[in-house]
């Protein structure tokens, strides 16, 4: 990297808000992982605040099938199926898209629809499709333009075996998710339509993109899903047919089922596919709360040090570096609203039975539940309702008043803008809005089941190092909240985050949310590790340049720790350490402020801190620009030297 390079960091725009600090920590991130590429890991990982995953609880369902084949055609073959959606998804989006896609496809033309995660077949069976089926790509950019953990195997079949491929059979649509604030915009679905196509395969529209930058994600594959409905009509033939509504799931109260045969909450093990062939995640656990106190707090925003214990659980082992999911559970009055709304709420505890109709599709419940552990534990009814579901919505609705209000809002787009700019509509609010105080008896529940997305878990670097304390791990976590664009009075609190506030207030004995925990918490939250590449150099003689604003600081608090540990056991010195970090004023933002100090005091360390809000004003940015010059010219020296090292 260049001085130029650097400048043009410092060019950036000053962070104002929350978002700002949380997209610089990734800036930050990323510089650090760019500098030490190829040299202190395989392959660059620099997000390291708040992960994502697929949400799918793979295993789940009442009764064990048969092992389903990893031939795709044969598989559709067997349940006779005319479309695959084959989905990539780390963080649900795709994956509920594609589902929905499935059932409008179905629903309007009567085709016989799979939705297939990538992860659950053998990619190179794709050859083996026939030309009477069509086949639809819905695929996510992560990382720095990676492919998401179910997506892999199509990646790297498409790109390793690229001359191998033939495709001459397959008839496909492509649709890709990204955001253009990142450098490879929707690079996924770029590059597997250019192997697709060269490949010889015939792509009949072309790609669709969304772009999250601005939210757009939604109204982009609405505007999509039209334009391939019409394509469907009018190139392809396909019939429309009226039906409003046909279930994929049976969910039907079972009274004979006794209450220890019940999932009451814990998610299943999600170790399936390519995850569980690369061990990179482990299984679920309840973990204690061993410690929760805040870090840093101020008016404005509030920081959560979270001490799990592992003891309980030897099989979970964690390196330093690695990320931990936590399963956050909905708060009380959201989940409230929705019984109510559907006429449940007095029979919250009867056993629910919830069976797919067909072989073909996946259960992603845990069954037999209840409602209250469905509507608590397994669904995402704090996200908002998205303008799809709420005209569905409106061929329920239990009067003609909330119907005309769910059509206005559903059939048109600026309405649904204006509206959830200022309203934040989750599923419950919308139904208790829609028809106040009266039950949707028509509303099926089988409806939320397959349109409400499952819960996921959210991912944090975890900031404590697995060598200082092997039985305990650490997170660090802001608690967040957003303001709604159309009413900035109005804050919407993060949920995971406000779960963790909720029981920091209850182990301490304090009051700084309103949210309640369920009566019987017991101060354990479910939890898995996922192996993460992020990692220090394994030479511990390589100097290290690490750059995070906020509780970006997670994992290099970690670093630290494991590098003072190590020099503590062997007595050997360790490369030196620079950490550039960001936050508001020397009493507002500055995590871990004394150890640090401490670190810096031995020699291992040295902290270059950006105040924003005290004294010159600088941004992490302005300070890797004015202080970095000199350690940048002694790490580009070292680098040299490594690389003659290796490449001779
Ligand atoms: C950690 C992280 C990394 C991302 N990296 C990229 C990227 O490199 N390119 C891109 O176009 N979008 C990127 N995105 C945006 C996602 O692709 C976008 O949010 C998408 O809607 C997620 O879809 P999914 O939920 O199906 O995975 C990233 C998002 C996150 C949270």
């Amino acid at each position: 990297m260049s001085r130029m390079d650097v400048s043009e960091l410092a060019r950036l725009a000053a962070p104002a808000s929350m978002a700002d600090v949380v997209a610089l920590a990734a800036v930050g991130l990323g510089l650090a992982t760019h500098l030490l590429r190829g040299i202190a890991w395989d392959k660059p990982d620099p997000y390291h605040g708040v992960w994502f995953e697929r949400p799918q609880l793979r295993d789940a369902g009442a009764a064990p099938r048969q092992k389903a084949t990893r031939n795709i055609a044969q598989r559709l073959a067997e349940f006779n199926k005319d479309i695959v959606i084959f989905w990539g998804s780390q963080s649900g989006t795709a994956e509920a898209f594609a589902n929905r896609l499935a059932r409008e496809c179905h629903l309007r033309f009567g085709q016989a629809v799979l939705t297939a995660d990538l992860s659950d077949y053998d990619v190179d069976t794709i050859t083996l499709i026939p030309e009477s089926k069509l086949a639809i790509f819905m695929l996510s950019t992560f990382g720095e333009g990676d492919p998401s953990d179910n997506a892999t195997a199509l990646w790297e079949w498409l790109r390793n075996d690229a001359s191998e491929v033939r495709l001459q059979n397959l008839r496909y649509v492509a649709f890709g998710l990204g955001n253009s604030n990142y450098k490879h915009y929707n690079r996924v679905v770029d590059v597997v339509v250019e192997a697709l196509d060269n490949a010889g395969a015939r792509r009949l529209m072309p790609i669709g993109r969304a772009d999250d930058a601005n939210g757009g994600t939604e109204e982009a594959f609405i505007a999509w899903k039209d334009e391939l409905h019409s394509f469907l009509v009018e190139k392809l033939g396909f019939q429309q047919r009226r039906v409003p509504y046909e279930p994929s799931f049976a969910v039907v109260e079972d009274t004979s089922l006794s209450p220890i045969d019940l999932h009451h909450g814990e998610p299943v093990s999600r170790r399936s596919g390519i995850a569980k062939a690369r061990n990179a995640y482990s299984p679920v656990k309840s973990l204690a709360i061993q410690e929760v106190r805040h870090i840093g707090d101020s008016s404005e925003a509030s920081c959560l040090h979270i001490e799990l214990d592992l003891v309980e659980h030897p099989e979970l082992r964690y390196q330093t570096g690695d990320h931990l999911a936590i399963y956050p559970i909905n708060p009380d009055e959201e989940m409230q609203l929705i019984m109510e709304a559907v006429g449940i709420r007095a029979r919250a505890d009867t056993p629910l039975l919830i069976t797919p109709l067909e072989e073909a599709t996946k259960a992603t419940i845990p069954s037999p539940t209840t409602a209250l552990a469905l509507f608590r534990h397994y669904l995402e009814i704090c996200a908002p309702v998205s303008r799809d579901t709420i005209r569905e919505l409106a061929n329920f609705a239990p009067s003609q008043k909330a119907k005309d209000f769910l059509k206005s809002l559903g059939e048109d787009k600026e309405a649904y803008a204006s509206y959830t700019a200022k309203t934040h509509v989750t599923i419950g609010r919308l139904l208790s809005l829609a028809a106040p105080n009266i039950v949707w008896k028509d509303l099926p529940l089988s409806y939320l089941v397959e349109t409400i997305p499952p819960l996921q878990p959210r991912y944090y670097s975890v900031s404590s190092s697995s060598s200082a304390t092997p039985r305990r791990a650490s997170l660090t976590v802001a608690v967040d909240k957003t303001q709604l664009p159309g009413d900035p009075s109005k804050e919407i609190p993060g949920l995971t985050t406000h779960y963790l506030l909720a029981l920091a207030d209850s182990i301490n004995g304090t009051t700084t949310t309103r949210q309640s925990l369920p009566s019987a918490d017991s101060h354990r939250v479910f939890a898995h590790i996922r192996r993460s590449p992020f990692k220090l150099p394994s030479l511990a003689s390589k100097p290290v340049i690490m750059i995070a604003a906020g509780t970006g600081i997670a994992p290099f608090r970690a670093f630290v720790q494991e590098r003072a540990r190590l020099r503590a056991v062997s007595g050997k010195p360790v490369g030196r350490m620079v950490l550039f970090f960001g936050c508001r004023r020397p009493d507002d933002g500055y995590l871990y402020r004394e150890e640090l100090a401490r670190a810096a005091e031995d020699g291992m360390l040295e902290v270059v801190v950006a105040f924003s809000r005290s004294g010159r004003g600088m941004y992490v940015q302005d300070c890797v620009a004015e202080k970095g010059e000199e350690s940048w010219s002694q790490f580009a020296k070292k680098r040299n030297q490594w690389l003659e090292d290796v490449w001779g």
